[in-house]
């Protein structure tokens, strides 16, 4: 690992430490990209993204050809995991820095220094040994959730595959670097669950289902259910307006466009053309539908084999083994700094 790379890790998360406040809550759109006829349509449909991608980092696919009938499959299979017993479920524990297996509220975030209020199941395909519940404990969950991280995998591609264009590398370049079959594989399929909140039990202000953070990765599509809100985004590189001065917009769910976010190893990919950006996924207020929230999330995170550097060479090389795991452990360190701090 190398020094720079040390740094670039703490200067993001330096800056992350910071958004932790509930700042302003402003109205702005998420754009909207129309993947209809993509293939005849790929030069407009490049554009579209790449400005969504360069502006906000931030964006929601429509008419993406993802199966409607295949997420909802998938998001039933995912109430059943939840639902089963905690004594069950810890059959499955998550596998420490694999992104495989089945965490409770153990994730701690550098923003607020307090563990996410959410449970969440992670699928990394070559990490899976022992790990999938079998067909009576949750019928047809391997093989949906294999089916629907394949077709998530593919949709990813394709709209990196437009990243790639614009940055001159080959059209299937990061196809290659996201290679499926291969041990160095290390995208992930994540399951999430973010508790009930009944107004009777609601936590201080500190709590959030998913404390502000930035992803790791080079491009996350979330899948969300409508009526169950909450993510916000804020746009802006970082430095302008922390705490409560920063601003954050809410995007609404719709249940037939995936919301998509640009993450930090492709901001590094792109020698920060392409932008992480800053969100979190707040409480419902009073009033709000306050039942459980499931989402899920695909991260196309490199194979950790890949070499990651920019066309113009902004930042030194590094394999997105090494990236990954500096900016898990300097994520793990801040976390437990903030969380020492609210002592
Ligand atoms: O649940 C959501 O809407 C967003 C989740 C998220 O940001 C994450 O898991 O990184
Ligand atoms: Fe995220």
């Amino acid at each position: 690992m190398t020094n720079t790379a040390e740094k670039y890790a703490l200067k993001e998360l330096n800056l992350e430490t910071t958004f932790g406040g509930m700042g302003k809550e402003i109205e702005r759109d998420v754009p909207v990209i129309d993947l209809t006829d993509f293939d005849q349509r790929r030069e407009e449909i490049t554009d579209q993204l790449w400005e969504a991608a360069t502006e906000v980092g931030f964006f929601q696919l429509s008419n993406h050809g993802l199966d409607i009938a295949l997420i909802k499959q998938a998001f039933g299979l995912s109430e059943r995991f939840f639902a089963l017993p905690e004594d069950a479920k810890q059959h499955y524990p998550l596998k420490k820095g694999l992104n495989a297996g089945w965490e409770f509220k153990s994730q701690v975030r550098p923003s607020t220094g307090t563990a996410d209020d959410k449970e969440s199941y992670q699928i990394t395909l070559p990490h899976m040994d022992d790990l999938w519940p079998n067909q009576t404990v949750v019928p047809e969950f391997n093989r949906v959730m294999l089916d629907f991280e394949h077709k998530a995998w593919q949709l990813g591609m394709k709209v990196l595959s437009c990243f790639a264009d614009r940055l001159g590398f080959e059209r299937d370049f990061f196809t290659r670097a996201h290679d499926r079959s291969s041990e160095e594989y290390q995208s992930t399929l994540r399951l999430l669950h973010y508790l009930p909140l009944p107004e009777s039990s609601r936590p201080d202000e500190s709590i959030w289902r998913a404390g502000a953070h930035t992803d790791f990765d080079c491009l996350t599509m979330v899948f969300q259910q409508e009526g169950q809100g909450g993510l916000q985004v804020s746009p802006g590189k970082g430095a302008e307006g922390k705490g409560d001065d920063r601003e954050w917009f809410s995007v609404t769910p719709k249940e037939e466009r995936i919301t998509c976010n640009i993450g930090d190893m492709l901001m590094r990919w792109s020698d920060d053309r392409l932008k992480s950006t800053l969100h979190r996924v707040r409480m419902p207020k009073p009033g709000d539908y306050n039942g459980p929230r499931y989402s899920m999330a695909f991260f196309c995170q490199a194979n950790k084999d890949q070499i990651i550097q920019g066309p113009e060479k902004k930042y030194p090389p590094i394999s997105a083994r090494d990236y990954l795991l500096q900016r898990i452990q300097a994520n793990f360190d801040a976390a437990e700094k903030a969380a020492e701090a609210r002592k």
